[in-house]
């Protein structure tokens, strides 16, 4: 984590790890953070995303743009982190001919806007020109519009590169607006070294003079469209830098902006699971418990709703989800709901269908969790053979809706510790089955 600010995590400890974002759901708010900024950008900007590698680093047989991070595609977080400021007009996605289509379905799954698909080059850089090049295309095809609606700044930002905020994004957008190029640069983590022919040292570089250009770079669409005009076939082969086809074709000195330790790239296999991970840290650890109004249920919830508070989530409770406190549908809350003494599930199908009502899931996968309480003379549910069946496929089928469903029985008991005791497992695992959202446990009946 930062000391105290992003661009202080100088030796990078954990590239991974970013600090909790902004967008995290506060108790007060209980919901996503989408205020929109307070940053004018009086001028069109565009985004053109590169998208077109195999990901041969990665060793997968899917490029890693399109792997599945908690069950969607890479590249559909790196598009909603642009989709979501106001003032880019548009995105240009560059994807190999062969994923076209997969790409275009998924826009339509995930209900992307501002997105066009363009076919790929073989290197990066032909790809990143293909884009360039479609952006004054689709501006040409507008006739009359074209000088004022032509991007002014067009951003390039790798695909897999999916944790870029609003605000690295506007200072990126006005450098380049002023001195025709801008880029991200992050200190070095190793020092640069340069080799004989025969495996030797040569010598190295002082580290703390040199920085690791990251992305996004930003550029005026001139700077950036003429640069692809001049450069070599060896540039389109073998670079690996815009900002130096901006300086060595166009003489424009980019503006370098130390960046957060986020704007990482995903490159081996290792790094989809680091880019889970962050995810998880950002979803919603809030959950709404439902009592149906039952006193055991709300004695039961009140005692959760203290036994978790050191456990990092949050919980609200409610007798149910109709009229004012369907709200909770509509934020970004999980749900735990509480059953006493009869074992069925249509509680938490009546959730499963609000939740898709108001497609809540899409974006995100929404846990649910059950916690059947039994009576002190009751038999188990677990004992009903029925029940962890039915828990089972209800499960199943929301899974592939987004929802994870989870189930947890407890006992009532007149021994006050062993009663205390099974609250804090309740606790625990509600917790941790809401922040690891496991797709590995969807449908077990859990005991506490
Ligand atoms: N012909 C190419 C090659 C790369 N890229 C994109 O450029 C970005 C950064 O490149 P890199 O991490 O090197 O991706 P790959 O080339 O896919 O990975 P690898 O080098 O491991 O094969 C990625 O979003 C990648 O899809 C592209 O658009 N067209
Ligand atoms: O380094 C870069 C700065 O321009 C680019 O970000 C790019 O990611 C390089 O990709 P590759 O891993 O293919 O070299």
């Amino acid at each position: 984590m930062e000391k105290t600010s992003p661009n202080e995590d100088a030796d990078n400890r954990d590239p991974a790890r970013p600090a909790r974002p902004r967008t995290f759901p506060t108790r007060e708010a209980g919901v996503r953070d989408r205020q929109p900024m307070d940053r004018s950008v009086d001028f069109p900007v565009s985004v053109v995303l590169p998208a077109g590698g195999t990901g041969e680093r990665t060793g997968l047989q899917t490029p890693k743009q399109f792997c599945s991070v908690l069950g969607r595609p890479l590249i559909s977080f790196t598009i909603q982190a642009f989709e979501r400021v106001s003032w880019i007009q548009s995105i240009v996605v560059v994807v190999a001919k062969e994923y076209m289509d997969l790409m275009t379905d998924i826009i339509q799954r995930f209900q992307h806007k501002k997105v066009q698909v363009v076919p790929g080059g073989k290197t990066r850089h032909r790809s990143i020109c293909n884009g360039v090049l479609a952006l004054g295309e689709a501006t040409r095809e507008e006739g009359q519009m074209l000088a004022a609606d032509r991007a002014k700044v067009v951003i390039i930002h790798d695909a897999v590169r999916p944790f870029v905020e609003e605000d690295f994004l506007y200072k990126i957008a006005m450098s380049a607006k002023e001195q025709g190029a801008a880029g991200a640069v992050r200190p070095l983590v190793s020092t640069v070294i340069s080799t004989t022919s025969e495996g030797y040292l040569d010598h190295s570089l002082e580290r703390a003079k040199y920085r690791a250009s990251e992305m996004p770079q930003g550029f005026t669409y001139d700077v950036i469209h003429q640069a692809y005009q001049r450069c070599t076939e060896s540039d389109f082969e073998f670079g690996t830098e815009c900002l130096h086809l901006a300086l060595q074709y166009c003489g424009t000195n980019a503006k370098l902006i130390e960046g957060p330790p986020t704007l990482w790239k995903v490159t081996y296999k290792r790094d989809l699971a680091a880019a889970e991970s962050i995810i998880k840290e950002t979803l919603s650890q809030s959950a709404c418990i439902i009592t149906g109004g039952s006193a055991q249920a709300v004695t039961l919830a009140d005692a959760l709703q203290k036994a978790v508070g050191a456990l990092d989530t949050e919980l609200d409770i409610t007798p149910d989800l109709m009229g004012d406190n369907s709200k909770y549908l509509l934020e970004e809350w999980n749900f735990i709901q509480i059953s006493v003494s009869h074992s069925c599930l249509s509680e938490v199908e009546a959730i499963l269908m609000d939740l898709e009502a108001v497609n809540r899931a899409l974006l995100h996968p929404v846990v649910v969790i059950w916690v059947h309480l039994n009576g002190l003379d009751e038999l188990s549910v677990s004992r009903k053979m029925a029940v962890p069946a039915a828990i089972r496929d209800l499960a199943s089928a929301a899974k592939l809706r987004n929802i994870l469903v989870y189930g947890i029985q407890l006992h009532q008991s007149a021994d006050t510790e062993r009663w205390e005791r099974s609250v804090l497992r309740v606790a625990e695992i509600t917790s941790t089955l809401i922040r690891d959202r496991s797709p590995a446990l969807v449908g077990q009946l859990l005991q506490a």
